[in-house]
């Protein structure tokens, strides 16, 4: 990773943990961050709870002043109306969120979201002041036909397709295959498909603000592998999804600079 970025540990709680959980797990993710603060004092921490839990999170954040920051898991296209079980980037905002997750591959697949709707969250996000992390990935299918960074790249490019210079957004790049899986990508592999995907966003919104891109890596992150993806250029972070649900993991993994030799 680049000193121009922030690096962003980010946990994706998926759907796990309600409000009463959420509250638990904050409380305790707190302590053990704060006994370890000068550990990771220019790392920001960032939790994804289901929309239930959010208004609890941001209770506890604001009372406590913890320095974490937390976001929804997918958002809609439209700001209001008769859109059922929709949430929009607008009620995020008022709940103090930073950031909201689109095209995780859970959403691609499962619900069959397209390119385009995931470039209309991304955008709708955007607008709505929310920063967009936006994931993207290749299946082991995938991997048979193409280069590992062919269907990221292009998933990308469509996601970026109204973002303009100066656009704040998080790039994830989560190959599915190692998502759940036990076995991440290599460091290499991480590192080849950033490159890649940082010369997409250059390409979109232009040098500068690809330069401020913070680019993750996720899938099958944990705290024994965590430092062989930090130390690679163009990756910035980190997206984890199982490791997340465990205090003493996710904050050994926000501590990783302890167990880095840089
Ligand atoms: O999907 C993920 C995060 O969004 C990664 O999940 P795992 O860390 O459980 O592999």
């Amino acid at each position: 990773m680049s000193d121009a970025r922030t690096p962003l540990i980010a946990g994706n709680w998926k759907m796990n943990f309600d409000h009463l959980q959420a509250i638990a797990f904050v409380q305790k993710l707190a302590w053990s961050l704060r006994d370890a603060r000068h550990d990771f004092d220019d790392v920001e921490v960032a939790v994804f709870p289901p929309f239930t839990d959010l208004r609890s999170v941001q209770t506890l954040v604001q009372a406590d002043k913890l320095e974490l920051k937390y976001g929804g898991q997918d958002v809609s296209t439209h700001v209001s109306g008769a859109f059922t079980g929709e949430i929009s980037a607008t009620f995020l905002k008022k709940l103090d969120a930073e950031y909201v997750i689109v095209g995780h591959s859970e959403r691609r697949y499962r619900h069959v979201e397209s390119d385009e709707t995931i470039a209309a969250k991304a955008k709708a996000a955007r607008d709505g002041g929310i920063v967009p992390l936006i994931c993207v990935g290749e299946t082991a299918k995938d991997l048979e036909r193409h280069e590992p960074s062919a269907v990221p790249a292009n998933q990308l490019r469509g996601a970026l397709i109204d973002f303009k210079p100066g656009d704040e957004f998080v790039v994830a790049y989560e190959p599915v295959w190692a998502i759940g899986a036990g076995s991440p990508a290599t460091p290499e592999q991480a590192q080849n498909v950033a490159s890649v995907l940082r010369e997409v966003v250059r390409q979109a919104v232009g040098d500068e603000t690809a330069a401020k891109t913070r680019i993750l890596y996720g899938g099958s992150v944990k705290s024994d592998n965590i430092v062989g993806f930090m130390k690679c250029p163009d990756v910035d972070g980190v997206l984890v999804g199982g490791a997340s649900l465990d205090v003493d993991e996710f904050s050994a993994i926000a501590r990783y600079k302890k167990h880095a030799t840089y």
